[in-house]
């Protein structure tokens, strides 16, 4: 190697040019010039569609074998030492659990059982497909469901060792955007509160939360829907994610929002049904596909007759009780297949309508308690998820099609891995030979013209301006740029860990989780709104689109100062001249009640 008078350049005889690239792949030799790696990365960039395809295709096919609505069960931890010394009514065989009760012995089957030692590793390992499921256009919709006290906020956002499967999933988005340079993702977050049949936008500014009239408006948010059945929350907040730092700072804030209201009505259990909303936008060339990813955890409640509950406490109770009914029945019309789904019995429901139906993937985790104590509300908890797996339940098939069936599952699950591999592989040799053109393309054409003997004739040495690939900028900014973006129906009570919880609680002078709400609203959470809108291209696309064009009115924040501020100029005016179709849905809500009233309530209750 030398150096010569021209600005410091490095003259390096062609031949020995060989860049050991940190991630591998393409090695820039000297017959590759810039035309030959562009025919490379074009060759390359056509079989990542066909792998992507074929991952997709086998993804689809696999989950629909598996069946678009699994439910899975997972039983908590015994905490009473007392009950360590007792026999769990509870039995766990594979997909099938046993309860012993007073009637004799009861058998359920669900898809898969997490046991007292499962670990949220363990529950995220089969969550996982789904969200890929997701991150290719499906609706998704996964739901924690169960008694009081068994574990659904546990398992839905976990603890800060033991993360839960809301931090969980925002992770992996990133993790695979950030690995897929087909398309270029970017996610948006939306948090809110299904209460006493009301809305409550978990993630609204704070200046709209301290005026009681604008409280009302936060807490009646309407539902619409269009004729092509996408669904949206008039008003809602949607906040963009442009890194996992900031999700994660916005997911902490509406849980912080949530716990406070439920903490001031209730010390033991979330009296509300708390729902997370992840849209995720991929883009790929000219078209964008928008999909939904819920989050949802249930509410639990108390059985009237064990818990003494009455007023507020009971209506409450009620309010949940009816609509985790109303979502046992649509998730059975889903499962028969029926003409008729009805959605528009709950709020919940309806607000889930176009992630519980066709071409949306569903996946419901019932918690129950091993205690013996709670087994008649395990019993219930069981006979919902049932009742949600019915078809398949009471078609049994024969030992035969199981084996044929599980053949072809695992013929699918290694088709997948091994173009999720491929894939993997392909993508270094992309960034690489990005990296190597780019590099190709500083080089100044003149002296590698002088360089040259003549026009084609090969050359014997190439002037460089550096050939540190890691630090080209070209290279950062692409990797940047990737992710860029009657009675209370006997459904549950408490469970023994919930009273004890309650008793502690009634006990307690201090209110832990109140004081975390105090300065709930830390300043760096902040944006500006900002919207576009990109139409799609196809039919199959246009329910996204659709609800891309929905998302228009919202309050569309990014992140970018240390204020929040909202203003409607920026909303594209290609998303405002989309002509939008909107129905109001015209169920009542259970009962209405106005914030400012709810949160007296609440406060009155302190
Ligand atoms: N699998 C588990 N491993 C360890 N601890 C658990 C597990 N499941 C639940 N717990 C613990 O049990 C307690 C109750 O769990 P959690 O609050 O998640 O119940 P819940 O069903 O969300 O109740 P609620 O309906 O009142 O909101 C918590 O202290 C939680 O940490």
């Amino acid at each position: 190697m030398e150096k010569d008078a021209m600005g410091g350049h490095v003259m390096l005889p062609l031949e020995s040019l060989s860049l050991d690239l940190p991630n591998g792949g393409i090695v820039l030799g000297h017959d590759k010039d810039v035309s030959t790696l562009q025919d490379e990365i074009s060759g390359m960039r056509s079989r990542q569609g066909h792998l992507n395809r074929r991952r997709r295709e086998a993804l689809d096919k696999l989950i629909d074998l598996k069946g678009s609505i699994r439910v899975f069960c997972r039983v908590r931890p015994s905490i009473s030492t007392s009950n360590l010394k007792t026999k769990s009514p509870v039995t766990i065989e594979q997909e099938k659990i046993a309860v012993r009760a007073v009637g004799g012995k009861k058998d359920f089957s669900v898809d898969r059982v997490f046991d007292q030692e499962s670990t949220q590793d363990d529950v995220f390992h089969e969550v996982k497909p789904i969200l890929r499921s997701a991150l290719d256009g499906h609706n998704v919709c996964i739901l924690a469901f169960g008694q009081t006290g068994t574990g659904k906020t546990y398992t839905m956002e976990g603890t800060n060792d033991n993360l839960g499967v809301v931090p969980r999933a925002i992770e992996e988005l990133f993790s695979h955007a950030s690995q897929d340079s087909s398309s270029t993702y970017s996610f948006s977050i939306s948090m809110l509160e299904v209460y006493m049949g009301s809305l409550r936008d978990l993630l609204a500014p704070k200046q709209h939360l301290s005026r009681s009239t604008e409280c009302h408006t936060m807490c009646n948010l309407s539902i619409l829907a269009t004729k092509s059945g996408a669904v949206e929350v008039e008003g809602l907040t949607d906040v963009a994610m442009p890194d996992i730092k900031k999700a994660n700072q916005w997911y902490c804030r509406g849980r912080r929002s949530r716990s406070t209201s439920w903490t001031n009505v209730n010390n033991v259990s979330s009296r509300s049904h708390c729902l997370t909303r992840i849209t995720i936008r991929r883009s790929g060339g000219v078209t964008e596909e928008v999909s939904k990813l819920w989050l949802v955890d249930l509410g639990g409640s108390e059985r009237l007759l064990k818990t003494g509950a009455s007023g507020l406490t009971m209506d409450e109770g009620k309010a949940i009780n009816l609509s985790l009914s109303a979502l046992g029945d649509v998730i059975a019309a889903l499962r028969r297949k029926k003409s008729h789904v009805p959605y528009r019995n709950s709020k919940l429901t309806q607000i889930l309508s176009d992630s519980l139906g066709d071409g949306s993937k569903v996946l419901m985790v019932v918690h129950i308690s091993p205690s013996k104590d709670d087994v008649g509300e395990t019993i219930c908890s069981l006979g919902f998820a049932k009742r949600a797996r019915l078809i398949e339940s009471c078609r049994e098939i024969s030992e035969d099609l199981k084996m044929l069936k599980h053949k072809r599952l695992l013929e699918l699950d290694k088709e997948i891995c091994d173009a999720e591999q491929e894939l993997q592989d392909l993508n270094k040799k992309i960034r690489s030979a990005e990296v190597s053109l780019e590099e190709r393309k500083k080089v100044s054409p003149s002296i590698c013209h002088a360089l040259s003997d003549e026009k084609g004739s090969p050359r014997s040495t190439l002037v460089v301006g550096h050939i540190d690939a890691a630090d080209s900028p070209q290279a950062n900014e692409k990797a940047k740029s990737r992710v860029s973006h009657g009675s209370v129906p006997h459904f549950m009570s408490p469970t023994e860990c919930s009273r004890q919880r309650h008793g502690i609680a009634s006990h307690s002078v201090s209110r832990p989780r109140l004081t975390k709400s105090v300065n709930r609203y830390p300043a760096e959470l902040s944006g500006s709104q900002s919207f576009s809108h990109s139409s799609c291209k196809n039919a199959s696309k246009a329910r996204s689109a659709v609800f891309s064009s929905g998302l228009s009115k919202l309050k569309y924040l990014s992140v970018k100062s240390d204020q929040i501020n909202i203003s409607s100029n920026s909303i594209d005016s290609t998303a405002a001249s989309v002509p939008r179709r909107r129905e109001s849905f015209v169920s009542r809500p259970v009962q209405r009640v106005p914030l400012h009233q709810h949160k007296r309530r609440m406060s009155c209750l302190t």
